[in-house]
């Protein structure tokens, strides 16, 4: 499996950028009756200023050369009331256009972060978090403006570029051939400009997600920083993702502008063009006034849309690329699915069974290599040996966070593939070292391990751990608010209630990996009766570096080298005086037992 960190640019698989581009205009179809209305307020919009050049002409050739003041206020009034709805209209448009472009954003930020929460373990492994949430967050606000400007700008605008162009060869094919004579030019530039440009993009938003993937880390290791004084190390590696940032904002921008130069560039020479031909080649008495003043305004009308237009496909090219991150995450396959056949696990007993299990987490190096075991329902297992040996991934198999290569993983007789995940894991209760704890009431937090759990049964789950008595002596009980984190809370009571909501999820199988670790044997020692309610009846699996805790456990398991090396009751593997023995007179001279 490839890693990926804020040093590095994350790759994203090429696709067709007008394949993405119609991804993500499909979201547009689910709101047709908003989008007729806008479609048909542009399209008034269009009449509208198509006609005004028309109504100078007729006023400047009908009215004012002949001195017909009441006709030329009757042709005024008739514009005003145009041009006024004209403006309604628009302001409706963006009203509409906002609401249903943010209910898009919405839509895909749903079906984003759906597809992640199934995603396996393999894909949260190989990205920072702060990588994942860039996408999240900032890529898909990019899409906003394009889904909008789709709508408002592209098909009007287009509408309004060929309408221009025909009404101008229909009054005179001439003068609308030399004021559009640029635009050839234009084209071959704008397309040589897109063609570099969206490179420049896409590694933009890279280094954007590098910039966010480093200040996630960087804050959520902050304690770190401090105590170990790297605050100028950090500041460091900041200002060089910073400016890594900056320069390829830069560098993307200024290819950019020149889109806008260009089309200045043509528009300024089918201005000339047009005077010159009209005066010099077609001659003075050939066109009247208020033809030249006609064109004049066509030749805006047809220039402005353009710019418009070419701002337009700026920003596609700009936030395709954030469409291309977004798009690939939901693209990327969720490894760990339910078959199609399978079927919810009947209430789990408790038998678990390891045949032949050989496992590697990157198809190289063998972490598990033919395990074997079963264990009875109700049995405390401890699993201990020394760092990196494998005693989390057996765990992490239980709960099928990763799929075997070989070998079968069962629970009361049924292969884990063959079952449901959602069946699966709800019945089952982990406790890492790191009890999260969200920002919201204790009571909200005990809460999370069964969310329909009455306030009897979360009273009876944290008395059940021991962690009442603390809860009670807290000035709001168990109204009391966390922050992030359980900030506020010892580490002990933070265990305590983590122990008490996994208590109130009665799980069938319950695991403890170090989850004790980080408290001091005192602690341990206080809250060791919750442990002992909580391993009371129910088959568990617990890791533990420090012997002391798992004493009690009906089988200790050595997993050394990809396997289990000894298995037996505490007293039965001193006796032995194999690679237990070692470990536990190893910490008694260290003074741990
Ligand atoms: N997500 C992962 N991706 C790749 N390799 C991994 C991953 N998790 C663990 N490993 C590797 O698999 C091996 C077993 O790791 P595991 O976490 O199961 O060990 P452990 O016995 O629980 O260690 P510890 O006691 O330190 O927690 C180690 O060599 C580790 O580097």
């Amino acid at each position: 499996m490839s890693f990926n960190s804020y040093k590095e640019d994350e790759e994203i698989v090429r696709t067709s950028k007008v394949r993405t581009l119609l991804r993500m205009l499909s979201y547009l179809f689910a709101y047709k009756k908003e989008l007729i209305l806008v479609l048909l307020i542009i399209a008034f919009g269009i009449l509208v200023s198509l006609l005004n050049p028309l109504l100078i002409e007729e006023a400047i050739d009908t009215y004012i050369s002949k001195g017909n003041l009441q006709g030329l206020l009757r042709l005024v009034i008739f514009a005003l009331v145009l041009n006024l709805l004209m403006i309604g209209g628009i302001k409706l448009r963006m009203y509409i256009m906002a609401k249903v472009c943010n209910s898009i954003l919405l839509t895909i930020r749903q079906e984003l972060y759906s597809h992640i929460q199934t995603l396996d373990l393999h894909f949260f492994d190989s990205r920072p978090t702060g990588k994942i949430l860039a996408r999240i967050i900032g890529d898909i606000n990019s899409l906003k403006e394009v889904l909008n400007n789709f709508v408002t700008t592209l098909i009007p605008d287009f509408s309004t570029v060929i309408a221009v162009a025909v009404i101008m060869f229909v009054k005179n094919p001439v003068l609308a051939a030399a004021s559009l004579c640029s635009l050839p030019v234009m084209a071959v530039c704008v397309w040589l400009i897109e063609y570099y440009s969206h490179k420049k993009w896409q590694e933009f938003r890279k280094k954007s997600s590098n910039l966010n993937a480093f200040i996630h880390e960087d804050m959520s290791g902050m304690r770190i920083i401090q105590s170990f004084t790297a605050e100028e190390e950090t500041r460091q590696t900041f200002d060089e993702l910073l400016y890594a940032h900056r320069r390829a904002f830069v560098g993307a921008v200024r290819l950019g502008d020149g889109m806008g130069s260009v089309i200045d560039l043509s528009w300024g020479i089918g201005i000339a063009a047009l005077y010159f031909t009209g005066i010099k080649i077609l001659g003075v008495e050939a066109v009247s006034i208020g033809t030249f003043l006609a064109f004049g305004s066509y030749i805006g009308m047809f220039w402005n849309p353009i710019m418009n237009l070419s701002n337009f496909y700026n920003q596609i090219i700009t936030n395709i690329a954030a469409a291309e991150r977004v798009f690939e995450i939901m693209d990327t396959p969720a490894k760990i699915i339910d078959a199609d056949d399978v079927i919810q696990i009947p209430p789990i007993k408790g038998a678990v069974s390891f045949s032949h299990v050989c496992f590697s987490y990157d198809q190289g190096t063998k972490v598990l290599n033919d395990v074997s075991f079963q264990i009875t329902p109700g049995e405390t297992i401890a699993l201990v040996g020394p760092t990196g040996a494998g005693k989390t991934t057996i765990v992490n198999l239980i709960s099928r966070f990763y799929d075997v290569q070989d070998g079968t993983v069962s629970i009361d007789g049924h292969d884990i593939k063959t079952v449901s995940i959602e069946s699966l894991r709800s019945q089952m209760g982990i406790m890492t070292q790191d009890n999260f704890l969200f920002t919201g009431t204790i009571k909200d937090n005990i809460r999370y391990g069964k969310l329909d759990a009455t306030d009897e049964e979360i009273i009876d789950a944290a008395k059940a751990v021991h962690a009442h008595d603390f809860i009670s002596k807290l000035e709001k009980g168990y109204d009391t608010f966390l922050s992030e984190r359980g900030g506020g809370l010892s580490a002990g009571q933070k265990q305590l209630l983590a122990f008490a909501r996994t208590m109130v999820s009665k799980p069938n199988i319950l695991i403890l990996d170090e989850a004790t670790s980080s408290i001091d044997t005192q602690t341990e020692l206080f809250i060791q009766e919750g442990i002992d309610a909580l391993l009371a009846g129910r088959t568990s699996f617990v890791i533990a570096h420090r012997l002391s805790t798992i004493q009690k456990a009906d089988r200790i398991f050595v997993i050394d080298k990809g396997g289990i090396v000894e298995e037996g009751t505490a007293p039965q593997l001193i006796a032995k005086k194999g690679a237990y023995y070692k470990l536990h007179t190893a910490q008694m001279a260290e003074g741990i037992l």
